[in-house]
């Protein structure tokens, strides 16, 4: 099984090729049409390879339709894609400081209008899409096996900075769990090549009124590190296939 996971940064690329073995062991680096730097696990029966792609929505589809292409160009696709790294925790649904998510809907919340009535998402508008939502079971498993809370995480192309926004997110969708930048911009290029997608983020900071000095982004990146070690045998117990019935018993 081939995935391609997308980060935003090289810290958080890092920290997931970490998973698949010690930092100090020579990693393979390919440059992609575009400049991205891939980091390879390959040979085990889940082969990670790890993109960092710039930070924000255009940059994450950006680069993760370009490694889409390139793969499938060189007839070996992709057959999951996940975007993954650190992420503001809401702490209204407890999404505590070091704690992982993994998301059973990535949604866009900024991708509409601002109206007299406050926001409107483009659907409401009649055109786009603002949610994109995982395989359920395949998003159940592998938040199981990372010990990970299950739940929507936002996508914003700026990074919340008030009490009063967080709020507003919060209304706008009941019980979300995290917010980052890239979520909904690797779903879209997942969803334009027909692979399936995932989001796993751990929690660095609170969303709410900005605090840089308060974000513990070591504890997070080790958190991700721990969560990606999990990720292969999730994915090998999800999606073996379900066992033959045992044969009928033969009465002559
Ligand atoms: O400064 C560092 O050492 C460092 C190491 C790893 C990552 C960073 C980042 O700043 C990553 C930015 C990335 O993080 C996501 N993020 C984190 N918290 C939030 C948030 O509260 N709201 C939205 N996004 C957040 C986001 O996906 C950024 O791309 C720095």
């Amino acid at each position: 099984m081939r995935v391609l996971v997308v980060t935003a940064v090289a810290a958080e690329r890092d920290a997931v090729a970490a998973a698949a073995g010690p930092v100090d062991e020579p990693c393979d680096e390919t440059a992609l049409p575009g400049g991205y730097a891939l980091r390879r696990a390959a040979g085990a029966p889940v082969a990670l390879d790890v993109l960092a792609a710039g930070v924000g929505p255009a940059a994450a589809a950006a680069g993760t339709a370009t490694a889409l292409t390139a793969a499938a160009l060189a007839a070996a696709p992709y057959d999951l894609v996940v975007s993954a790294g650190i992420g503001g925790g809401f702490t209204s649904s407890g999404a505590a400081l070091g704690s992982v998510v993994v998301a059973d809907a990535i949604v866009a919340a900024d991708l509409g209008a601002e109206t007299p009535d406050g926001f409107t998402p483009v659907t409401d508008l009649g055109f786009g899409t603002v949610a994109h939502r995982p395989d359920p079971a395949l998003a159940k498993a592998v938040a199981t096996a990372a010990g990970a809370a299950l739940g929507t995480v936002v996508t914003v192309s700026t990074v919340t900075g008030s009490a009063a926004r967080a709020a507003e997110l919060a209304a706008r969708h009941p019980g979300v769990l995290a917010e980052a930048m890239e979520g909904f911009g690797v779903a879209e290029a997942a969803a334009a090549h027909g692979v399936p997608v995932l989001e796993i983020r751990t929690v660095s900071n609170a969303v709410g009124p900005r605090d840089r000095a308060a974000w513990r982004i070591g504890p997070a990146l080790t958190a991700l590190t721990g969560a990606f070690r999990t990720l292969p045998g999730a994915l090998t117990a999800a999606t073996a296939p379900a066992p033959a019935p045992a044969p009928a018993p033969h009465h002559p």
